[in-house]
């Protein structure tokens, strides 16, 4: 483990992110790159501790960039929370992080406008004034369908981008995700088997509040009711794993209809409830395998909470 970093270096140039990242890999230190929206939580710093313990000399570093390529235009970029001097606060305080990568835009604007085809869903990047000049994207065909790709048409195939080019510019050894969004760990570390990005994908635990609520940037939008009735979605999978475990073989169906009766009648908007294959995602019908309950609910107008991750590791 490195040194203690001190005071983390922001940098907002891809240029100057690139070269950083080349001179700590000159001077032998393992690049580990930990990507986030910003507005962080302990959520957030928990990727940072599971980055500095990587083994050797290392250098964290921290992306903070809300990336309008995964939004729709119906979601909520406009309204996504933001406090940058806190976040540098926060990142300062671990003492772990060595820069933060905070781009203004990650995006050619100005070019040819690329108007999607006729049909296609379309991201806030592309529905920008004036066009942009971005025309390329990473599609992780079957892994982005499903789930939250259901309802978020352009999520994945943004997030995929995104984090190709932020492996680009800070060229990583190492690159840490939050397993509450289940669907997206899988997702990069698929795209990075596919395209040999000699990267090292770690995938990290879930935090939660004492009460439960898995944490999460969003979470601030939560009226104090909504809060409570969020709660519903933790209850549910808590009580799904012990009856998976205690019924050996049991009914997918049972088990999902359980968990949506749970979240309406706390108040809840079932988005997707789904019991899936650790690493395909493919929906399992008997839970005779080690599985991963995933469910996503609006409580509230805005506000999506997306939770997944309920290993039941012997069936
Ligand atoms: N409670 C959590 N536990 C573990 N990892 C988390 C948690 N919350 C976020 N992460 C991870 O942090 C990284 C950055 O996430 P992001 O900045 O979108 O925050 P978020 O809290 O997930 O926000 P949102 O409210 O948009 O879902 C992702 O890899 C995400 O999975
Ligand atoms: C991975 C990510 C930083 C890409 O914008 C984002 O989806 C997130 O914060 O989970
Ligand atoms: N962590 C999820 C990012 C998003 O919802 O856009």
């Amino acid at each position: 483990m490195a040194a203690a970093a001190g005071e983390p270096e922001v940098i907002r140039d891809k240029a100057a992110m690139r070269a950083w990242s080349r001179r700590r890999r000159a001077e032998g230190r393992t690049v580990v790159l930990v990507p986030t929206m910003g507005f962080l939580h302990e959520g957030h710093l928990s990727l940072v501790s599971e980055a500095a313990a990587t083994a050797g000399p290392i250098a964290v570093v921290v992306s903070i960039y809300v990336n309008p390529s995964q939004f729709a235009p119906t979601e909520d970029l406009a309204t996504y929370p933001s406090d940058l001097a806190g976040d540098l606060r926060k990142l300062a305080s671990t003492g772990a992080v060595h820069a933060v990568f905070n781009p203004p835009d990650l995006y050619v604007r100005g070019g040819t406008a690329v108007g999607a085809s006729a049909g296609a869903a379309v991201s806030c990047l592309e529905a920008a004034v004036g066009g942009d000049g971005h025309e390329t994207w990473i599609r992780v065909e079957r892994l982005e369908k499903g789930l939250c790709g259901s309802s978020r048409p352009v999520f994945f195939r943004g997030v995929a981008t995104v984090v190709a080019k932020l492996f680009n510019i800070v060229e990583p050894d190492v690159a840490v995700f939050g397993k509450k969004d289940y669907q997206q760990w899988r997702l990069i570390c698929r795209m990075v088997r596919d395209l040999d990005f000699a990267i090292e994908i770690i995938g990290s635990e879930i935090v939660r509040e004492a009460d439960g609520l898995a944490m999460s940037s969003r979470n601030v939008h939560l009226s104090r009711e909504e809060r409570e009735k969020a709660l519903s979605i933790n209850r549910s999978l808590a009580n799904a794993r012990t009856a998976a475990l205690n019924h050996s073989n049991s009914a997918s169906e049972h088990i999902k209809k359980q968990i949506v009766q749970t979240l309406t009648e706390a108040g809840g908007q079932v988005d997707y409830v789904e019991i899936v294959e650790q690493e395909s995602l493919v929906p399992v019908e008997t839970i005779d395998r080690p599985v991963t309950i995933c469910v996503a609910a609006f409580f509230g107008k805005i506000l999506a909470v997306l939770v997944g991750d309920s290993p039941l590791e012997d069936g």
